[in-house]
């Protein structure tokens, strides 16, 4: 799976360029207002709710229609969201640039691109679109590409959310020196969601890390689970996008990673 949509962003992204050449993009990203500290944000006390706005998925085709992203976003701030994720990526998932550009004008959280980058022309664009974060998947990046796309991240004032799954993808993420690793429950080439993977590999990252429990979140048992194993956040789509109010989906989440009996993170 994780190949197949590969292949389609790689064809994106060259027909992007061929549009906007990289030059353009760099001056656009230079001009934006700079990037908020995301790594601050969720630091904060609490579990922190990455609430993501997510149409559809390989695993699971139409989720929702969402129209308007923007809108979704102000409900997800609304309900005590600490940041939002949007889903760029076309193809496989229905997101845009374009959605990027309205979420960041309508929040003022730190705002994540979520896609599947693989050079440093999507960086730019990242942050050209108001972008605070970008997630790295470590399993498709050589570690140079890794290193070098989390520099270039870092360098425009954005937080890099480095994407793992098994301990010998922590192990690069760590020798990347990234500061915000997400422990992503699903498999992206199976597709399967195993919450115990967090719990696995969470406990031997070290506390000045953010941790980020992805994938499986359905309701408040799950983030108190994840609390468990020493989360910091979570990174929810699918259990707020069907959701009759994500605003109160994200209330309910958001106020179980603040109640007294959350176990905290140690740091
Ligand atoms: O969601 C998928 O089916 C998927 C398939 C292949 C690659 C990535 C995929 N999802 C991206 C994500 O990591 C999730 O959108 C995110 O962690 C939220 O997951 P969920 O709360 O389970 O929707």
């Amino acid at each position: 799976m994780l190949e197949e949509i590969l292949a389609g962003v790689r064809e994106d992204v060259a027909a992007r360029q061929e549009q906007v050449p990289l030059e353009q993009v760099r001056e656009a990203a230079a001009a934006a207002p700079p990037a908020i500290d995301a790594y601050a944000a969720l630091r904060k006390p609490g579990v922190a709710v990455i609430a993501e706005v997510k149409r559809s998925s390989p695993s699971k085709g139409a989720l929702a229609d969402i129209p308007d992203p923007a809108e979704l976003a102000g409900e997800y701030a609304a309900g005590g969201a600490r940041c939002i994720s949007v889903l760029t990526e076309g193809r496989w998932f229905g997101g845009s640039l374009d959605d990027l550009k309205a979420v960041r004008a309508s929040v003022q959280i730190p705002v994540l691109r979520k896609d599947f980058v693989v050079s440093s022309y999507q960086v730019h664009e990242a942050r050209a679109h108001g972008a605070d974060l970008v997630l790295l998947i470590v399993a498709a990046l050589e570690q140079n590409v890794l290193v070098g796309l989390l520099e270039r991240i870092e360098s425009l004032g954005m937080t890099a959310l480095v994407e793992v799954h098994n301990e010998e993808e922590a192990d690069r993420a760590l020798e990347a020196n990234a500061k915000v690793i997400g422990v992503n429950a699903r498999d992206l080439r199976t597709l399967e969601v195993d919450r115990a993977v967090f719990e696995r590999i969470a406990p031997g990252l070290p506390n000045n890390v953010v941790k980020i429990a992805e994938s499986g979140v359905r309701g408040p048992h799950d983030l108190i689970r994840y609390a468990s194993a020493g989360a910091d956040a979570v990174l929810v789509g699918e259990g707020l996008v069907t959701q009759k109010s994500p605003r109160d989906a994200v209330a309910e989440l958001v106020n179980a990673g603040n109640h007294p009996a959350t176990p905290r993170p140690v740091r």
